[in-house]
């Protein structure tokens, strides 16, 4: 069959739905994508935070991307929490063969402030796995890690996002600002020339997923076959609605709502600046 997007993401499990795996299918389902996954830890957590963490083990993610890789078509894949060097040598030695766009969610500490992945092994992930994305979507605290520099102004983001490709070997990165005041302005730095992506900020709480959320949208649109801008300014209008009409849910951080988007496709708020 070959008119089905697929698209694959590589992650850890949120039990009440918002992030990681849980919120990469939803997101993969809404955008008319069929979705895949391999489990590397079963995460206890929810709107408040990380309760336990059982990593699964090192056979089963090869075999889960074995028994994919063997199978199923892959038009693009993603790869979120990943706990350990380990883990990480296994995920490189497979992906390396894909002939598919790949979206790194550098992901290593939650909303809630929990760390996801242990600290020694953030090293690997930049040498090795970031040399291979299509893009690569760090937040400021996982961008000023990966390049070891602060940054704070838009400029230091745009100049993040160039490091990321011309020093770090990533071919396109994302710099996301949502941990900033002001409006939410992303900045894409493709290889030639930098995008900004902005949209008004939203008084909320409810946050917990969206760097899933935006990483998945990303990886549904380029399964799909959209150029990388127009991957990444859709996924923008998407994760903004799914922010805008979040839920209330849980005494925490609640999770994003994923059939806000559909319901209200018209109203979009986010806009490129040239
Ligand atoms: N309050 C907000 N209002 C509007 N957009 C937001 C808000 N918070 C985050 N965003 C946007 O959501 C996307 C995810 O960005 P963010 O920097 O929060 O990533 P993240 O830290 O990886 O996410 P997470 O909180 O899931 O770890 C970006 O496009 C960012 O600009
Ligand atoms: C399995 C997993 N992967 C990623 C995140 C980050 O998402 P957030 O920072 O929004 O909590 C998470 N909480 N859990």
């Amino acid at each position: 069959m070959k008119n089905v997007a697929c698209a694959l993401t590589i992650a850890g499990t949120d039990p009440s739905g918002g992030a990681g795996i849980h919120a990469d299918l939803k997101t993969f389902q809404e955008l008319k994508t069929y979705g895949m996954s391999v489990i590397t830890s079963i995460v206890s957590q929810n709107t408040t935070g990380v309760q336990a963490v059982s990593h699964v083990s090192l056979e089963m993610i090869e075999q889960q991307l074995d028994s994919i890789i063997s199978d199923m078509p892959i038009h693009a894949f993603k790869t979120g929490m990943i706990a350990n060097q380990d883990m990480m040598k296994l995920i490189y030695n497979k992906i390396k063969h894909l002939d598919a766009p790949y979206v790194m969610d550098p992901v290593m500490v939650a909303t809630s402030g929990d760390t996801l992945i242990e600290r020694d092994s953030r090293n690997y992930l930049r040498k090795n796995l970031l040399p291979l994305t299509t893009i690569v979507t760090p937040n400021i605290p996982e961008t000023e890690y990966l390049i070891g520099e602060k940054v704070e102004t838009d400029e230091d983001m745009k100049q993040a996002a160039e490091m990321l490709v011309k020093n770090f070997g990533a071919k396109a990165a994302l710099v996301k600002g949502g941990h900033r005041e002001g409006d939410a302005v992303d900045f894409l730095y493709d290889g030639s020339r930098i995008h900004s992506f902005s949209a008004p900020r939203i008084n909320t709480n409810n946050t917990h997923g969206t760097g899933c959320t935006y990483a998945a949208a990303i990886t549904a649109n380029l399964s799909q076959g959209l150029p990388l801008n127009i991957a990444v300014k859709q996924a923008k209008h998407y994760v903004t609605l799914a922010i805008k009409y979040s839920l209330d849910l849980g005494a925490g951080s609640g999770p994003t709502n994923h059939w806000a988007p559909r319901i209200h496709t018209n109203n979009l708020t986010t806009t490129e600046v040239e």
